[in-house]
């Protein structure tokens, strides 16, 4: 269990994180999410140990973590541009954390790790020679064969499109069940955060607007942010689909309960 107490955060004597308090179950896939600058990714460098709190209490499994340096905490991040280095293949690029740590993992569960995330084909690869998703299940694959205790991801899909940010949003749900690995993910995008997560952190001015299941948020959401906000865009986004469904399929009347 991760928990957060009352956690606060100012830069320059502006608060961007201003009393977030609460707790990730282990296994557990939480999105924080919310608008531009609301201290999403303040929140996340927090929990990963390369950002401090003014004040406020980080704990894990029970143990006080808020000073422990990142080494320590044993968490592990992917970054939003991927990180990857140029000048190694994907089968370097996976393993190179393994460099100096080998009984990490095996050879049969970085096989595993590399089927699940289907990249068996690309091994010899330059990463240049990679498309985004590629490069996204690279970055994903060596992380994981570091077995973090949590795993956190920033914007994970934000460079994707379509069939491919489906995928990636399949294999990470797979892993996170599989492996029962708590992971905490960075999004502004709340149909992601909705149907990739077990609960969803809705921040607002860096504050918990709400925490809950997804199905809670759709259907009780609990003050007018998230009402106007989030359910807001999900229902502009549904009606652009279906205004574009009815224009260029020309579907009839009466038909209309099958789009919605
Ligand atoms: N190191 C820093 N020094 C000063 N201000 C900072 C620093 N890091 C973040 N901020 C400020 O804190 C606020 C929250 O930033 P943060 O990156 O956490 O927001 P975010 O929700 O992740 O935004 P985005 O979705 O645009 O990435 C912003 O106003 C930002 O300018």
């Amino acid at each position: 269990m991760l928990k957060l107490q009352n956690i606060k955060k100012s830069y320059d004597g502006t608060t961007v994180l201003d009393g977030i308090s609460l707790e990730i179950p282990d296994g557990e896939i939480v999105s924080i999410l919310g608008p531009s600058g609301c201290g999403k990714t303040t929140l996340l460098n927090m929990i990963l140990g390369i950002t401090e709190p003014d004040s406020g209490k980080i704990e894990f499994n029970g143990k006080d973590i808020t000073d422990s340096p990142m080494e320590k905490r044993g968490f592990n991040i992917v970054f939003q541009d991927y990180a990857l280095f140029p000048n190694l293949n994907v089968y370097q690029n996976i393993t190179y954390g393994l460099k100096n740590k080998p009984d990490i993992s095996s050879k049969e569960e970085v096989d595993e790790l590399i089927g699940l995330l289907g990249l068996k084909d690309h091994l010899p690869k330059k990463i240049e020679q990679l498309s985004g998703g590629q490069k996204q299940r690279v970055a994903l694959a060596r992380t994981l064969v570091m077995k973090p205790k949590i795993l956190l991801l920033d914007e994970p899909l934000s460079a994707l499109d379509g069939v491919i940010k489906e995928s990636i949003k399949n294999r990470i749900k797979t892993i996170a069940k599989e492996f029962h690995l708590t992971t905490v993910i960075v999004t502004h995008d709340p149909e992601e955060a909705l149907t990739l997560s077990d609960r969803v952190l809705i921040v607002n001015e860096g504050r918990i607007s709400q925490y809950s299941e997804p199905e809670q948020i759709v259907n009780a959401p609990q003050n007018d942010f998230v009402k106007n906000f989030i359910l807001n865009q999900l229902e502009i986004k549904k009606n652009n689909i279906f205004t574009l469904f009815k224009n260029q399929l020309n579907i009839q009347p009466g038909k209309e309960s099958l789009v919605s």
